[in-house]
């Protein structure tokens, strides 16, 4: 597109960046637009999470449900179509996107959002926007916006994406990075990793990545029970004996969740803990490690089956903060376990001490964008080269710590080929004493695990994280 006038607005030009959390003294703007926004400018302004930043901010100005939910969908929407909208910014302005003032291109891109995703009319974008601007930044600033927001307005988001995207012919990939907010190389990995389906998969799959994820709850063995969760208003989960779904509300008002016989848990990480408990085992059976603990999900669930087969835990975290979340989250399980700060790569225990192996890898979280809705952007390939080293590290650790005859789980939330099944075929084929297990009996009643023996979950097939599980037994 090549308007013949753009509006144009230098960094130097605004009234200054807003850098407190507190409300503007001269709020023009509704509550729930100015929370996103503070929120977002905290996103892209200080490194923050919108998953710790938005709570807080909605708590404190006490928004009421309904202003709190539009809130949440308009922080939430911007930032994980970040990359698709400063596109279309990009092609209504005269300047680089990094020459703009960045709140005003955080507001920016709020109001793309609304126009372009939140079916808010146009002219109710524009405005709602320019009072955002004038009341957060400045009167020049809002004039800016206001020009800037009726060009956005002008065509919906499919009209813009046959404009400015590559066609869907022609480069797919690009195509979908664009209409579904993802960045290009991310699209290619999920490509890579999904077992068929062709365009349409990877579709579903992207689109799946931009819906909210329920609130799964898990409740800790021997400690609380699924019905406690159901009577609070959640449904039993499809897959996990253990598992509920709360289908709204705030999961720390069920009395289970705060006195810690339940715990917020996705049920793909409950299905993957379960399946190394679940899986046979030759032999003793008493001593169970989980290398990589912090901050204690899978942890818990485990501590909890060992204690009922007096077997004992032993979790570890490398760092002291992550592991006193794990001593929280065991916390009330009668078993004897144990909670250790200590690098796994080399944990100051013997070889071959323990029967059952969980490793939770650290990884890019590829498969949990629906709830990080800025990691997307943050991520770089870079990190999947940077975690390999690790992964292998900790797995090869792992195979030590095992006894032959036991098993171990590599698992990670991350579907991403580089740190999945090409870490555990690299450790496998120089190991030479590892053999890989058919999961998929250990997820029993669980549909579409593909062909095995490694399982992949998928937000758009079994509405879970991207969890994915080797299980390796020691010859
Ligand atoms: C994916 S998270 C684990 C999530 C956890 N299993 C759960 O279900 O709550 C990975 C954890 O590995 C820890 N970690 C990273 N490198 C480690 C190492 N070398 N040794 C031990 N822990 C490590 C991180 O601190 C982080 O808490």
């Amino acid at each position: 597109m090549t308007p013949p006038e753009k509006p144009s607005r230098r960094r130097h030009q605004s009234g200054g960046q807003r850098r407190s959390r507190e409300p503007a003294s001269r709020p023009t703007a509704d509550p729930a637009r100015v929370a996103a926004f503070d929120a977002v400018r905290a996103v892209s302004g200080e490194d923050a999470y919108a998953n710790l930043v938005l709570p807080e901010l909605l708590q404190s100005r006490r928004l009421n449900a309904r202003d709190a939910a539009f809130a949440t969908e308009l922080t939430y929407g911007t930032l994980r179509f970040t990359g698709t909208y400063d596109v279309i910014i990009g092609a209504n302005v005269d300047r680089p996107l990094g020459e703009l003032d960045p709140p005003v291109l955080d507001a920016l891109r709020l109001g793309a959002h609304q126009t372009l995703s939140m079916r808010v009319p146009p002219h109710a974008a524009v405005s709602t926007t320019v009072d955002l601007v004038r009341g957060q930044i400045g009167e020049g600033a809002a004039r800016f916006a206001n020009a800037v927001m009726r060009r956005v307005g002008e065509r919906d988001l499919d009209a813009w994406t046959a404009e400015l995207a590559p066609s869907r012919e022609k480069d797919v990939v690009g195509h979908l990075a664009f209409r579904h907010g993802h960045p290009p190389w991310i699209v290619r990995a999920l490509r890579d990793a999904l077992p068929g389906g062709g365009d349409d998969a990877l579709e579903a799959c992207l689109a799946a990545d931009n819906e909210p994820a329920p609130v799964a709850l898990a409740v800790r063995p021997g400690r609380g029970e699924v019905e406690e969760l159901v009577e609070a208003g959640a449904q039993p989960a499809r897959w996990s004996r253990y598992g509920a779904i709360l289908p709204s509300g705030d999961p720390g008002r069920i009395a289970a969740v705060r006195a810690g016989r339940a715990g917020v848990q996705d049920e793909g990480s409950q299905l993957v803990a379960l399946a190394l408990a679940d899986a046979p085992l030759d032999g003793p059976d008493e001593r169970w490690l989980d290398m990589c603990a912090g901050p204690g999900g899978k942890a818990a669930l485990l501590a909890g089956l060992a204690t009922e087969r007096d077997a004992r835990l032993l979790a570890v975290d490398q760092h002291e903060h992550r592991a006193r979340l794990v001593e929280q989250a065991l916390r009330g399980d009668s078993g004897e376990h144990e909670v250790l700060v200590a690098d796994a790569t080399d944990g100051p225990w013997p070889e071959a001490d323990f029967d059952r192996v969980l490793l939770d890898a650290p990884c890019s979280g590829l498969g949990a964008l629906r709830r990080r809705p800025e990691a997307r952007w943050r991520r770089q390939p870079s990190d999947i080269a940077e975690l390999r080293p690790l992964q292998t590290e900790l797995l090869r650790a792992a195979v030590r710590s095992v006894r032959p005859g036991g098993l171990v789980a590599y698992v990670t939330c991350t579907p991403h080929l580089a740190e999945t099944a090409t870490v555990v075929d690299d450790v496998i084929r120089k190991s030479g004493e590892l053999e890989r297990i058919d999961a998929r009996p250990y997820l029993s009643g669980v549909p579409d695990l593909g062909d095995g023996p490694d399982v992949q979950f998928w937000p758009h097939v079994h509405g879970t994280d991207a969890m994915y599980l080797a299980l390796l037994r020691r010859r």
